[in-house]
């Protein structure tokens, strides 16, 4: 592994100095920030590459408001990670913030250090404690942060509090996940809804955020909550464009809701099979539906790299058409102004006729994983579709873990969207799940029929087929609107 020699000097640096100290912060806390390292390594270019795209997509979401100066606030550079540990293993804590460091850097973050507290429940003034915060403060200025995250949702009061004691700019883990999905999403419905939850996150904290940013421009002065005057006017008429803002969001969503309901009910009535591929976010949704179809979306080892839905064409072995759809990936906590925003994506999950439930086979829980995507599949009320569980990643998950998921879940397959492992057998098995249309007949269809014999392939299943002077006969399974037109070619033969 030469991969350390690529890592930037501070985070060498980081990796030993943290753990003294975390040590110091506070005696029953976990020192946390090799596995931070290890999360980085062999991966430089490509951070950088997207840091590079990430600015380019920045700009075509910035918005001239004034009001929305806020948001852009909320872009990341040098973070430091902070995790309260209320309950579960000291490995499940590792977990939670290991994946809070991939989501910063999916943000395009550098994550300088982070540390883990234990305790009963978090403070209600500061979050990890007052004394804490003074250590953390100690961390951010060693290390040159400009951003501290947190693992969870504070309320506007912990934000502030915490903000006036670590001196630099706090986020929450809903913010950091809502900044991304604002860089990422690229369709017009996408960003209308995260624009959407974005103000609604926002409405309730305007407040805190106008006092820390006036503390900044060197205003403030200690004023604490108690600061009031010319500025409290400004954040009513703040508040006042963000609601009339989101009201005009609202109607622009549901307006374009209407066009893709459209499409899906045009999908349905030819009674074209839908699956629908779910998970965790990079679980390999995208790689998986470009494996079944050749469809070049977007692959990229970071969190949410899929925000708009996308839907392909697909057939099973034996022929018959289906649409697969990618989805947006789930995680863990999912803000709940975003699982709203994003029902409407959710409802392509909840509409189809089959799940294909991709999980990284290669993460260290994957059951943690499906268990946070079936909580979301069951809230947008998809119990009834049946499932498929997709063990992915398999040319390099621990076997151990694959047996065991394989043991737990009667419904499941190993599967490498890389080697191709699993796939044909995926094939067969998506053949054998999507109900069979109904009817089955006989017709001899003349040459001017082309159309309909082209219907009959996407939508039937041809059981045998043969040119023959007079047309093409066929012998196909159709659902009962395509048998109604096939029915006046019926063989006269096979009338009898
Ligand atoms: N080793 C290995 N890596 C895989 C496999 N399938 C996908 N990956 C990698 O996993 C990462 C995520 O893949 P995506 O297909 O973008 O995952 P996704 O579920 O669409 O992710 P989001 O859209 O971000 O939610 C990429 O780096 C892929 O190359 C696999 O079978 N084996
Ligand atoms: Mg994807």
């Amino acid at each position: 592994m030469t991969h350390s020699s690529s890592l930037p000097h501070s985070a060498q640096q980081s990796s030993e100095s943290s753990t003294r100290r975390a040590d110091a912060l506070m005696e029953e806390d976990v020192a946390w920030s090799h596995s931070i390292d290890e999360e980085r390594d062999g991966d430089q270019l490509d951070r950088s590459e997207r840091a590079a795209l990430r600015r380019v997509a920045g700009l075509s979401t910035e918005l001239e408001d004034v009001t929305e100066v806020e948001y852009r606030q909320l872009r990341l550079e040098r973070v430091v990670l902070v995790g309260v540990w209320t309950s579960g293993t000291a490995e499940e804590a590792d977990n939670s913030l290991a994946e809070l460091a991939a989501l910063a850097e999916t943000a395009g973050a550098e994550v300088l250090d982070g540390v883990i507290q234990r305790r009963q429940k978090p403070d209600p003034a500061t979050y990890i404690g007052s004394g804490k915060a003074q250590e953390l403060r100690e961390i951010v200025l060693s290390s040159g942060a400009d951003t501290v995250v947190c693992d969870g949702e504070l309320s506007p009061g912990q934000l502030i509090h915490l903000e006036d004691v670590v001196k630099v700019k706090v986020v929450d883990r809903t913010a950091l996940i809502l900044d991304i999905f604002a860089q990422h999403a690229k369709s017009r419905e996408g960003k209308a809804q995260v624009a959407l939850a974005q103000m609604q996150y926002m409405l309730p904290r305007l407040r805190g955020w106008g006092q820390s940013l006036s503390r900044q421009m060197g205003g403030g002065g200690g004023g604490g909550m108690a600061t009031r005057g010319p500025g409290e006017t400004k954040i009513e008429t703040d508040r006042r464009r963000i609601r009339e803002k989101m009201a005009k969001m609202r109607r622009e969503i549901a307006e374009l809701k209407t066009g893709r309901d459209v499409k899906r009910q045009e999908r349905r009535r030819h009674q074209v099979p839908s699956v629908a591929i779910a998970g965790y976010t990079n679980a390999g949704k995208s790689s998986l539906l470009n494996r079944l179809t050749g469809a070049g979306v977007l692959v990229e080892n970071a969190l949410f790299a899929t925000l708009d839905p996308t839907v392909r064409r697909a057939e099973t072995p034996s022929g018959r058409a289906y649409t697969l759809a990618d989805t947006v990936g789930f995680v863990r906590h999912l803000p709940h102004h975003l699982v709203e925003a994003f029902r409407s994506t959710m409802e392509e999950v909840a509409d189809s006729t089959l799940i294909l439930h991709v999980v990284d086979g290669s993460h260290p829980v994957p059951e943690e994983q499906l268990a946070a995507v079936r909580e979301v599949i069951r809230d947008v009320g998809a119990v009834d579709v049946p499932e498929i569980v997709l063990i992915n990643k398999a040319d390099v998950a621990d076997p151990l873990t694959v047996q065991r998921l394989l043991r737990s879940e009667p419904h499941a397959l190993a599967v490498s969207t890389h080697s191709g492992l699993g796939i044909a057998e995926l094939r067969e098995l998506i053949d054998s799940e999507l109900p069979r249309p109904e009817v089955e007949l006989e017709a001899l269809l003349p040459f001017t029929e082309g159309a309909l014999v082209s219907r009959v392939h996407g939508e039937g299943e041809i059981l045998s087929e043969e040119h023959t002077a007079e047309g093409t006969l066929m012998k196909v399974r159709v659902h009962e609107e395509l048998a109604a037109l096939l029915r006046p070619y019926q063989p006269v033969a096979a009338e009898g």
